[in-house]
């Protein structure tokens, strides 16, 4: 369905569009930048190495791309399922488990690589 006018725009025009709607509309992707913010911020605080900033990107980018994904199944169930469906719920459930899955995994990693470095940063304030 593409006309003249959506051919003049270049595709990154349309994935950044996507990411600005997805912050409007979806309350858990604001979430996920603000951490991401403050993960970012500690990173450059507690000088985390080029090693741990690879698994602290990876990380971050698994939730956002999950979370993008999980918003992308919400619609479409919405669009598919307009009355209360069991199939609506399990693929909903299952695409949130998804996000929850990632969710996991990246504060893992934060635990792992910031947790050490708050404690020593305690000691040496106390
Ligand atoms: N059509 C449906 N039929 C049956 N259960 C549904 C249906 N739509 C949603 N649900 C259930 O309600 C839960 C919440 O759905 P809701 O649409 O309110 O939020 P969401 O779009 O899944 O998530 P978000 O909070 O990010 O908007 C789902 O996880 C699912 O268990």
């Amino acid at each position: 369905m593409k006309n003249k006018k959506n051919r003049d725009r270049i595709g990154l025009g349309y994935a950044v569009t996507g990411v600005i709607t997805s912050l409007k509309t979806e309350f858990n992707m604001r979430i996920h930048v603000i951490i991401m913010f403050v993960v970012i911020f500690s990173g450059f605080l507690f000088r985390i190495s080029v090693f741990e900033w690879l698994f602290v990107i990876l990380a971050i980018g698994f939730v956002l791309a999950f979370e993008l994904m999980n918003t992308v199944v919400e619609l479409l169930t919405d669009v598919l399922f307009k009355e209360e469906h069991e199939s609506a719920k399990n693929i909903k459930d299952i695409s949130a488990a998804a996000v929850l899955v990632a969710a996991i995994f990246a504060a893992m990693v934060g635990i792992i690589i910031f947790f050490p470095k708050v404690i020593e940063f305690m000691n040496a304030l106390f």
